[in-house]
């Protein structure tokens, strides 16, 4: 591969974004500043950029089947890729990565999952990471509109024993989702986020949701632009998104400010 110029990922959660926002600020001011001064920004700079890193160090490692989708999708060339109708850009950035993966592999066996749906699969870093904790017969079904994607995932997740359970359903989710028997103990939404409230309230409308049920939610603080930017159509989609379900008596939610904000939702 000629191409492909595999580089770190940029910023895309409210603290990495907070991180290279304060470490601009510095350069900014320079060297002349007030010592008092200079000690808090580098107190705050330390703050911000050590969270990460200290988060993940504290987490339980991924497997070496999730390290390899990882580095594989770091190392694809998004930037020579043809976008496909309906997908939208697609980039190494969209993974969800090492901690996230832990924590939807924590929720898979705190509800002691059986069936669990995916959103919005990419390469498949997340399915795996919850087909891995799945007990024997479990299964992870994960629907993908991008057909270059669903066959990266198809092709890396087959190369261990637990990625070759996850069963992957190509097209629009929305369709996808009405053609699919559930019930899921967990489905986790991670697609376009303006399809957010269709997901959504397709699954509270639908049986696909299990009797105690979790449905997890990814980048709900979607880079802080709900309460710190003005919004892109996703981030004014996202807070729409937040609204509804804050408003909605039939569920209790509670947002985990986790890389780009979790919110897990189940029925009351
Ligand atoms: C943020 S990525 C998913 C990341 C993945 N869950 C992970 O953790 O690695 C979003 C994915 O949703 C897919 N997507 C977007 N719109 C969709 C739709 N209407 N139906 C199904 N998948 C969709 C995109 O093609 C993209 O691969």
């Amino acid at each position: 591969m000629t191409d492909a110029v595999v580089s770190s990922p940029r910023p895309v959660t409210p603290t990495t974004i907070l991180a290279r926002e304060l470490a601009e600020v510095a350069e900014l001011i320079g060297p002349s500043v007030e010592p008092e001064l200079a000690e808090r920004l580098r107190r705050v700079t330390a703050l911000a950029a050590g969270l990460d890193p200290y988060v993940a160090a504290c987490t339980s490692p991924e497997s070496p089947a999730l390290a390899e989708v990882a580095r594989r999708t770091q190392e694809a060339p998004w930037a020579s890729r043809e976008v496909v109708s309906g997908s939208g850009p697609l980039e190494q950035e969209m993974l969800s990565g090492h901690v996230e993966g832990r924590f939807l592999a924590f929720l898979v066996r705190m509800l002691k999952a059986r069936r669990v749906l995916e959103i919005g699969m990419f390469t498949g870093y997340s399915a795996l990471a919850m087909a891995e904790a799945l007990p024997p017969g479990g299964e992870v079904v994960a629907c993908e509109v991008d057909p270059y994607v669903a066959g990266l995932a198809f092709d890396w997740l087959s190369r261990s024993t637990a990625g070759a359970t996850v069963m992957i359903e190509v097209g629009p989710a929305l369709e996808t989702l009405e053609r699919l028997d559930g019930p899921f103990d967990l489905v986790f939404i991670d697609a376009d986020k303006t399809g957010y409230l269709d997901y959504y309230r397709f699954l509270l409308a639908s049986d696909l949701l299990a009797d105690g049920g979790v449905i997890a939610v990814d980048n709900t603080l979607l880079q802080g632009q709900p309460w710190a930017a003005d919004p892109t159509v996703n981030g004014a989609a996202v807070a729409e998104f937040n609204q509804v379900v804050a408003d909605d008596p039939r569920v209790e939610q509670v947002l985990v400010p986790l890389r780009d904000g979790v919110t897990l939702i189940r029925r009351t």
